[in-house]
C-alpha cells in the first residue's frame, strides 16, 4: 500500500508536484498516468526517498522510505534499466546488490529464473537489448521479494513482445498480492495493463478511479449498428428518439442502449448484421477529462521514442 498526502515538490520556480494525494492498493496493477513532465518520475523518486518533498509526504505501508527497516525487502523499483555497469554480468550485478543488502545469494538465481535471464546470466549486461535490460532491472527490484513494486515507464522503447512480457509479469506480481504501481504516458498500454488509474497533469491529481470508470465517465457511449436495411432502421431509431449518425455502412447510435435498439429492429422486422456497444478509449477519456488544462497533445503518440 502506498499513500501520498499533500505531496508537493518545488524545483526553483517549477512546481513539479502540487498537493498530490492518492493511494495505491495491494493486489492490483495501478497505472500512474500523465503526460510528459506531469510529475510522475518526481513522485516516484520521492516515494523511494531519492528526493525530499517540499511539503506533504508519501508512505509505504504507513512509513516514509527512510523509516523502513529493510527498504529492499519492502519496496523494489525499476527507474532506469540502463544503470547497470556495462562490463558486469547480470549475475555479478545481482550478486553485488544482494550482498550489499544482506540478501541470500540463492535469491539471485531465483530472480534470474523468474525473469527468464538464466541462460544469459553470465554475459555482459552492456550487450543486453533494452528488453533484456528491463528484465534485469525487474530482477533487481524483486531481489528482496518486496510487497511493493514501482516501475517508471517500463515499456518505453520496447518491442511488442517485450511489452507483452512486462504486462503479463505485472499482472502476475499483482496476482501474488503485491502492490504494483507503474507509470506511463502511453494511455492505450495502461488500459491493458492497469485496473486502477491515478491520473495527474501539471503535478496535480486529475482523477483516481478504476480504469473502467475513468473511460466510462469521460466517453459518450454509443452503439454501432449494421443492417442490410439501414435507411429503414435509421428511421425507426429516430422515431424512437435516438440520435443517429451515418458512418458509411453502419449507424452510430447514441442515447439508446443495444438491447433497446435490438428490440426496435425486431419489432420492425429488420435484420441486424452487427450490434456492438462502443466504449470510448482511454485517449478520448483523457482528452475529455483534462481538456486543455494539460499540454497532452504531443504526448498522445502511441509509440514514444525510447529515453
Ligand atoms: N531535478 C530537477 N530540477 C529541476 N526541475 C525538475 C527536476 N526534476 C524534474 N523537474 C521538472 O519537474 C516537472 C516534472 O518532471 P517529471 O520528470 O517528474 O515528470 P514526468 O511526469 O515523469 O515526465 P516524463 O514522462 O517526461 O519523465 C518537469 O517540469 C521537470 O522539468
Amino acid at each position: 500500500m502506498i499513500e501520498a498526502s499533500g505531496l508537493t515538490k518545488r524545483y526553483g520556480n517549477t512546481l513539479a508536484v502540487s498537493d498530490l494525494s492518492f493511494s495505491v492498493a495491494a493486489g492490483k496493477v495501478t497505472g500512474f498516468l500523465g503526460p510528459n513532465g506531469a510529475g510522475k518520475s518526481t513522485t516516484m523518486r520521492m516515494t523511494l526517498g531519492l528526493d525530499n518533498p517540499t511539503a506533504g509526504d508519501v508512505r509505504i505501508g504507513g512509513k516514509r522510505y527512510h523509516e523502513l527497516k529493510d527498504p529492499l525487502r519492502t519496496v523494489g523499483a525499476l527507474l532506469d534499466a540502463k544503470w547497470v555497469h556495462p562490463n558486469r554480468s547480470a549475475r555479478a550485478h545481482l550478486t553485488w546488490m544482494a550482498r550489499s543488502n544482506r540478501i541470500p545469494k540463492r535469491r539471485v538465481d531465483e530472480v534470474l529464473e523468474l525473469v527468464g535471464l538464466t541462460a544469459v546470466a553470465d554475459k555482459r549486461a552492456g550487450g543486453f537489448s533494452l528488453g533484456m535490460s528491463q528484465r534485469l532491472g525487474i530482477a533487481a527490484a524483486l531481489l528482496g521479494d518486496p510487497e511493493v513494486l514501482l516501475f517508471d515507464e517500463p515499456v518505453n522503447g520496447l518491442d511488442p513482445e517485450g511489452i507483452l512480457w512486462i504486462r503479463q509479469f505485472m499482472h502476475r506480481l499483482a496476482g501474488e498480492g503485491r502492490t504494483v504501481f507503474v507509470s506511463s504516458h502511453l494511455l492505450s498500454e495502461m488500459a491493458l495493463t492497469a485496473t486502477e488509474l491515478v491520473v495527474i497533469g501539471k503535478g496535480q491529481l486529475i482523477s483516481q478511479s478504476s480504469t473502467e470508470e475513468f473511460v466510462a465517465r469521460a466517453s459518450d457511449n454509443t452503439v454501432k449498428v449494421r443492417s442490410p436495411q439501414l435507411p429503414a432502421l435509421h428511421q425507426q431509431l429516430v422515431q424512437a428518439s435516438a440520435q443517429v449518425a451515418d458512418a458509411g455502412e453502419a449507424l452510430i447510435v447514441s442515447g439508446m442502449d443495444s438491447a433497446k435498439i435490438g428490440e426496435i429492429a425486431a419489432a420492425a422486422g429488420l435484420v441486424l448484421h452487427e450490434l456492438s456497444p462502443q466504449t470510448g478509449s482511454l485517449e478520448q477519456a483523457f482528452m475529455q477529462i483534462t481538456g486543455d488544462s494539460v499540454e497532452y497533445h504531443t504526448g498522445l503518440a502511441e509509440q514514444a521514442p525510447a529515453r
